[in-house]
């Protein structure tokens, strides 16, 4: 059968980008899905706002829900420090699979943990499992539907204290309307959004990034 979208995607990182240069990575994924075959990676408009919150933040640990093909993983991981790291949720075996060899590819792989499974069944252990105390960033990008309850149960677990940063990806296109809602109206929610694009269109989108002013 046919190649998968996420096997041309590492078809076109092998071919264009060099190893251990994680920008080359960023710019041959852009590339490959700008002018040959749309994919639903952050991309590079709203990657650089993703960017600049890392950068703001400086992250020692750092949760992404939905790696896919690893894209914002080897955004977010080429900005951390010596020390930091960023642990990466994937539900689909055969896009972690991809993940790991882009993350590979980019050189990045001592600064990322990708654990494969659901949010639900994870989040509960990530303190014990991970030693994480609390997550100084997550990024959400993964099911729309599923912001709203993990982020619920990030707090539930005590991952999100008071300063966590919240940025979550698509809150325009496709949406993510009960998760706006939620950090818009709580008082423990400082929020912001952040406009921009669908990637690879023209399409409005945007991040939202919401910081935990605690309990
Ligand atoms: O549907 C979109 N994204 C869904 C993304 C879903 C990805 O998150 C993974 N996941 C599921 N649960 C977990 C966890 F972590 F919970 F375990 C991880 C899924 O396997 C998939 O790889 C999307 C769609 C559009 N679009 O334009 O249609 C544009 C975008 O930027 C998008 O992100
Ligand atoms: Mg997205």
């Amino acid at each position: 059968t046919r190649t998968s979208r996420p096997q041309r995607i590492l078809k076109a990182v092998q071919r264009k980008a060099t190893v251990g240069d994680p920008q080359s990575v960023i710019t041959a994924i852009d590339h490959f899905c700008r002018h040959r075959e749309w994919a639903m990676n952050v991309g590079d408009e709203k990657g650089s706002i993703l960017d600049s919150v890392v950068s703001e933040v400086s992250p020692v640990t750092v949760l992404e829900l939905g790696t896919y093909c690893g894209y914002s993983t080897v955004r977010i991981a080429r900005l951390l420090p010596p020390g930091a790291c960023v642990i990466t949720l994937e539900f689909n075996p055969d896009y972690a699979a991809i993940a790991r060899q882009v993350i590979k590819w980019s050189g990045l792989e001592d600064k990322v943990q990708l654990v494969e499974g659901a949010s639900g069944d994870w989040i509960p252990w990530m303190k014990e499992h991970f030693g994480v105390q609390a997550f100084d960033l997550v990024f959400l990008d993964h099911w729309k539907e599923r912001y709203l309850p993990d982020t619920k149960l990030l707090e539930e677990c005590g991952l999100i204290q008071k300063g966590t940063v919240l940025l979550a990806d698509n809150v325009i296109c496709p949406g993510t309307p009960d998760y706006l809602e939620y950090v818009r109206n709580s008082p423990r929610y400082n929020s912001h959004y952040y406009r921009s694009h669908l990637e690879y269109t023209k399409a409005e989108d945007g991040l939202e990034k919401s910081v935990f002013l605690g309990y």
